[in-house]
């Protein structure tokens, strides 16, 4: 007899913890020692090469974590993979995977673990039944699907977080597939669309020229950690080599209002601890951040979407998503590392005028933010080399703070040749990474509503370098086109005009 549950639960709500305390705890408090010849029970902890796991499997594993390919891979090739103990498999982020198309493969091991005999089988117990979980913060109709069409009587368990217990078991309503009983007992499942955000969480935006994006960037972090020393930030990016470059500048950047003053006499513009986490690093350097950015009191992580999921940093203070997240569920699980376990914690997402539109996205998710206060942030900024000048400016890239910000970024990065060559690297993937939007976002994260010269000067270049390969010389002679037949200024105005 198989168990199967659908757990959907908002972030940071203990979903994790749900299921590894029991399994722990039954393993340890097993009558009978568990011997390794008892085969896999729980989950296997892999991520070695394939032969190292096999001798891994060989010897007898309590707990695995694969992921399907490989897991289907063994299942299907490694006769000395002794599963039918297996008392419990988990799929965590169900819905994750199969965005990643893993779909066959979680029917296939659900397949195989059910139905296939193994000659040496010798059940510890027939009296345990199989637990099979999907988990997420974000399940969609796809798990749902999924869960219809491959588990028997699935049940789905909600964890209401206003009072953190798990709300009423819903069955599945199967009226509304092939056959036609009517199960008058099931209620409908409703509509997975919504997604849960902790009610604690302070969500907001801001409009962001894409020439100020990086001066405006500075400003947020430098008033944030200037108004609390202590706290940690999450920083996203949608590349590797934005982190890198941002991390460089961030972790070197020496700056004065005063721009006369020499090098040596400018101070660090950030002070706080400043770490970096993506998938092009170094194992070992990934672990080094990690814990690091778990221990610290006050950092600021800059990292790619490997932090966006199930990745829990205690006391997180605030998200800022510097490149949006494309869907909506990203967005979700992004600013779950923040707000945990009732904990409170803030949201910013970085939207050029050209993006605004994606706030309705988030909306049909049931997502919704308010608007950051930016120009009172950006006024509290001494500007003692300008004050006598200062003037209001409708246009936040008319700044005076910013002007005097960008002018400093510029000359930095064209001072230090390798930070330059970053900045250019980083450049070419944001623009790539801009054009990879599927669906209904392409519409509004528009690679030719784009400026590139103004994406340049969000890396601080001064002029925009030369994209690499056909497929960019293609789309700036498309963009060129399309300004053209729509007049160029329109769109240039459609960047400039933020109030
Ligand atoms: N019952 C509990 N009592 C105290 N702390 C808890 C409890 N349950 C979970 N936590 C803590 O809350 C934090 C979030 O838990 P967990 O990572 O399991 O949440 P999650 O729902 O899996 O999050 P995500 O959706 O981001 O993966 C962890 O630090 C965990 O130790």
């Amino acid at each position: 007899m198989r168990k199967f549950r659908l757990v959907n639960a908002a972030t940071g709500t203990g979903k994790t913890i749900a299921y590894l305390a029991p399994i722990i705890h039954h393993l340890q408090s097993s009558e009978k020692r568990i011997q390794r010849s008892d085969g896999t029970f729980g989950y296997i902890m892999g991520g070695e090469s394939r032969s190292k796991e096999k001798a891994r499997l060989r010897k007898g594993i309590s707990i695995l974590i694969a992921t399907p390919g490989r897991l289907l891979d063994h299942l299907k090739n490694t006769t000395s993979f002794l599963y039918t103990n297996l008392r419990w498999i988990i799929f965590d982020e169900a819905d994750r995977i199969l965005e990643l198309g893993f779909g066959k493969e979680i029917q296939d091991i659900l397949n195989l673990l059910g139905s296939m005999k193994q000659e040496n089988e010798v059940p510890i117990s027939s009296k345990f039944q199989r637990q099979n979980l999907l988990l997420s913060a974000t399940l969609n109709e796809k798990v749902n699907h999924l869960a219809k069409i491959s588990l028997e009587d699935p049940v789905m368990i909600g964890i209401d977080d206003k009072i953190m217990e798990p709300t009423s078991k819903i069955r599945f309503d199967h009226s509304d597939s092939d056959e036609d009983n009517e199960d008058k007992n099931s209620s409908k499942i409703q509509a997975v669309g919504a997604y849960k955000v902790p009610e604690q969480l302070i969500q907001r935006y801001l409009k962001a020229p894409c020439g100020s994006r990086l001066a405006i960037l500075l400003s947020i972090l430098k008033h944030l950690f200037e108004r609390e020393p202590s706290q940690k930030v999450v920083l996203f990016f949608s590349t590797c080599d934005a982190v890198d470059f941002h991390y460089s500048l961030l972790t070197e950047f020496l700056f004065s209002s005063y721009p006369q003053t020499e090098e040596g006499n400018r101070t660090m513009f950030l002070g706080c601890k400043t770490l970096r986490l993506h998938g092009n690093m170094e194992q070992e350097d990934r672990t080094r951040s990690f814990q690091a950015f778990k221990t610290e009191k006050s950092a600021l992580l800059l990292s790619t979407d490997v932090s966006a999921r199930g990745l829990d940093f205690p006391n997180v203070r605030c998200i800022i998503q510097y490149d949006s997240p494309g869907e909506a569920t990203e967005y979700v699980h992004r600013v779950g590392r923040t707000a945990r376990m009732g904990e409170r914690g803030e949201s910013l997402l970085f939207l050029q005028p050209s993006e605004i539109d994606y706030l309705q996205d988030l909306e049909k998710h049931g997502v919704s933010l308010v608007e950051y206060p930016l120009v009172k942030v950006l006024d509290s900024f001494p500007l003692s080399a300008h004050k006598n000048n200062i003037k209001k400016s409708v246009f936040i890239d008319l700044h005076p703070w910013i002007m005097c910000l960008q002018k400093a970024l510029e000359s930095f990065i064209s001072s230090k040749p390798k930070m330059e060559e970053l900045a250019k690297k980083a450049f070419c993937s944001w623009v790539r990474a801009y054009t990879a939007h599927r669906g209904d976002l392409k519409i509004i994260f528009m690679v030719k509503k784009l400026h590139l010269g103004h994406v340049a000067k969000s890396f601080a270049l001064k002029q925009q370098p030369s994209l690499v390969g056909k497929s960019f010389q293609n789309q700036t002679k498309k963009r060129k086109r399309f300004e053209k037949k729509n007049g160029s200024a329109k769109s240039r105005k459609v960047v400039r005009s933020v109030k």
